[in-house]
């Protein structure tokens, strides 16, 4: 291939990048000198005097802060074809380490990385670059690089509500798919037209690539694609990286500059949409030859792009790395924005992308929750709150919502079927539950000992859990949050203690409160003068019958012979039948007491599950609120195994009230699954019923 003896760029700032064909020696030097106008001028240790002094002259007319003027013999211009991207390598540590130094000569002489002088987004010039950190525009690729996660895939019916839900939160662009890659997409930014219209806040943004190599891009079908998505905003990912270009894509790297520039060009061109491009491999390929990135943003500032992105698509690159190289490329590019997209690889997916705009970065690509290819993408529920609440970025236009993010990173999951990450930052059940006795009793003086935010700030709570770590504190704050009348503060404090010591000890047996809110609830409760409960099991049984007593392969052979699978009711069962009698409190009983006692018998899939039906049905006809209970979750462990079948068992059990969408847990321990089980249904039915206790006057005890 040939080798482009001279690139002009011309654009901006950039009005010269010089380049030669590349020898067959491996590795060049490169020494330093500088033009009347300040530049830096870095020219090959051969160059000689006359060829210093034509650098000079071409560098004097231009504000390329660095040129690289390499001025090498010709006489292997027609370099032959099996050049490769490593017969280009440059000495690379030498050159950085000459940018670098200009770098800082030029943070020292002007103040082009300061706050004030960057231009804001809000401006309405449309040659105004957008620029961190007070500015951030937000891009949210969930539907698009989101779905790239192993295990995720989103229905068109779904992604039209996921877009409806981020334009409510003032998502600045949603990036929705790629119509070039599967009908669903492409049938996506059909009915967006229509059934988007209402929700305009967020710019709709469609995904797809540069051109094929060899071919115009008006004849390429993935463009055709994108024009006819109707999108007003297009998306274009394409190589920024030498060597992916040549041993990758195996394209001539001109012919990857044409890509770029030619695809952008005539994306513009069709109704004069917004087009940004995701440089693809964007700080890998500055490391390996830093000029050749240079000019592929060259090459899309040439063709019209609006936004340059730079993605750490491998998701190897470190802080300090993303932050030399965003200032370094931003220097040569003052009117552009530019946006980062980072990938979670090591974990720094967030700190990456906010580094990024700390370094003048204007647009942020990530996805809720921070779904994504591999490890993830940079997760938007983290960097927006991060931006606005750690960073001072005023400008940003989903900032006024963000107590509504816990509840779009939810609304995410729940759309998705996934479970909520616990632990996720900011918007996590646990990102501000509390279960230290120190952490508690500090909180207890200050807010913001163990917070570093309010989560009201962004929709979330702070919670105390109770364990085995607890101290009184964590006691009293649950007391307190339940707003109960236990009696003057020395009585408090006392039954605190009490109440303490028994989760203590009872942890010890193998309980574990802190995911069984409701026991911890009634054990506090329990505690409390004149609180009776609202019923009692006074005795039950649990059967089963069973005449199929069978060995696996037996049982299959049945499922077999009679055509069943086993999510298939009909299944060949035991049948399990219990009996339970309560003493309930009831407003027709007109007895003294204002109890009755009932006894009911049910059948059901298995002992537990014949108890479950039991209760309830000898609760109901006194408390028909009952009706809206339902058991959402078992869970049993095996506390010893090596007792074998006289092993303990804990039980924890999860119960929803589905006409508010309350959801509880309780927990008991017992080496009788079945004693076990009916502890924590009685436990979960009585925490139902624990507002009506209010009315009872007789206490059981
Ligand atoms: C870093 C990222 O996340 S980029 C986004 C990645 N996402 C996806 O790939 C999901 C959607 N992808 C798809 O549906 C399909 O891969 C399609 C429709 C895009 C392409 O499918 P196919 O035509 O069957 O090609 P295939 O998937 O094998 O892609 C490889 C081709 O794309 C070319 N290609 C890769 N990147 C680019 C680019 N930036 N510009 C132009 N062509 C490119 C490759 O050179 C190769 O073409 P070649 O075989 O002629 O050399
Ligand atoms: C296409 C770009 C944005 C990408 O997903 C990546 O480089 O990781």
């Amino acid at each position: 291939f040939q080798w482009p003896q001279t690139t002009h760029l011309h654009h901006h700032h950039v009005s010269s990048i010089t380049t030669t064909p590349p020898s067959s020696s491996s590795s060049r030097r490169f020494k330093r000198a500088s033009s009347n106008n300040n530049n830096i001028i870095i020219l090959h240790e051969h160059a000689n005097e006359n060829t210093a002094a034509a650098a000079a002259a071409t560098a004097a007319s231009s504000t390329v802060p660095t040129m690289m003027i390499d001025t090498t013999a010709t006489a292997d211009a027609d370099a032959d074809a099996t050049t490769t991207a490593s017969d280009y390598e440059f000495n690379q540590s030498e050159l950085q380490s000459l940018q670098q130094q200009h770098l800082d000569e030029l943070s020292t002489t002007s103040s082009s990385f300061s706050p004030n002088n960057l231009i804001s987004p809000y401006s309405s010039s449309s040659s105004s670059a957008i620029r961190g950190p007070t500015t951030a525009l937000i891009y949210d690729t969930t539907l698009r690089d989101g779905t790239q996660m192993e295990s995720i895939s989103v229905s068109c019916d779904d992604k039209l509500k996921i877009t409806k839900r981020l334009s409510s939160f003032n998502i600045d662009y949603i990036e929705a798919g790629w119509p070039g890659s599967n009908p669903k997409d492409e049938e996506f930014f059909h009915r967006a037209q229509v059934e988007l219209d209402a929700y305009t806040f967020s710019k709709l943004v469609a995904f797809g690539s540069t051109r094929r190599k060899n071919i115009a891009a008006s004849d390429d079908t993935q463009i055709q694609l994108l024009v006819k998505s109707m999108a007003p905003t297009v998306c274009i990912v394409g190589k920024a990286h030498l060597w992916q270009v040549t041993d990758i894509l195996r394209a001539d790297p001109t012919e990857n500059l044409n890509m770029i520039r030619d695809s952008v060009q005539y994306l513009v061109s069709q109704n004069n949409r917004v087009v940004m491009v995701d440089l693809e491999h964007y700080f890998d390929g500055y490391k390996f030859n830093a000029e050749y990135t240079l000019q592929c943003c060259q090459a899309a500032v040439d063709g019209g792009a609006s936004v340059l992105v730079m993605c750490d698509t491998n998701g190897g690159t470190m802080p300090w790395e993303i932050e030399r190289i965003t200032k370094e490329t931003l220097v040569h590019f003052p009117k552009t924005t530019f946006g980062i997209h980072c990938h979670n690889d090591c974990g720094l997916a967030v700190a990456n992308s906010i580094m990024a705009v700390q370094s003048g970065v204007g647009l942020v690509q990530g996805t809720i929750n921070g779904i994504g290819e591999r490890t993830g993408n940079a997760d938007l529920c983290s960097i927006v709150p991060s931006l606005a609440l750690h960073c001072g970025c005023e400008n940003m236009n989903c900032k006024d919502n963000l107590e509504d993010i816990t509840s779009l990173s939810r609304f995410l999951d729940e759309t998705l079927n996934r479970t909520p990450d616990r632990s996720a930052p900011y918007v996590g059940a646990s990102a501000f539950a509390h279960k230290g006795g120190l952490h508690v009793a500090a909180l207890e003086r200050s807010a913001d000992s163990y917070q570093h935010i309010n989560p009201a700030m962004v929709g979330n709570q702070l919670r105390v859990l109770i364990s085995e770590l607890s101290g009184r504190q964590n006691i009293l704050g649950k007391i307190k949050e339940m707003d109960l009348d236990i009696g003057d503060e020395d009585v408090v404090a006392e039954r605190a203690l009490v109440i303490l010591d028994r989760v203590k000890r009872l942890e010890s047996m193998g309980y574990t409160f802190e995911g069984a809110d409701a026991s911890v609830d009634l054990m506090i409760l329990h505690s409390t003068q004149g609180y009776c409960p609202p019923f009692q099991v006074l005795d039950y049984t649990a059967n089963v019958y069973d005449t199929n007593v069978d060995s696996a392969s037996r049982v299959m052979s049945k499922m077999e012979t009679h055509g069943l699978d086993h999510h298939d009711t009909s299944m060949p069962s035991s049948l399990a039948r219990a009996t339970v009698k309560v003493r309930v409190l009831d407003d027709h009983d007109h007895t003294d007491n204002g109890f009755l006692d009932r006894l009911e018998v049910s059948e059901g899939d298995g002992p537990v599950d014949a108890l479950a039906n039991a209760l309830k049905k000898a609760l109901e006809p006194s408390h028909p609120e009952l009706q809206n209970l339902r058991l959402i979750d078992y869970k049993v462990r095996i506390l010893d195994p090596e007792s074998a079948t006289r092993a303990a068992t804990r039980v924890m059990i999860e119960f929803k009230d589905v006409s508010t969408g309350r959801k509880w847990s309780t927990v008991s321990v017992d080496r009788n699954i079945i004693s076990a089980s009916l502890n924590a249904l009685v436990d979960g039915f009585e925490y139902a019923l624990k507002e009506v206790v209010a009315a009872c006057v007789i206490d059981f005890e």
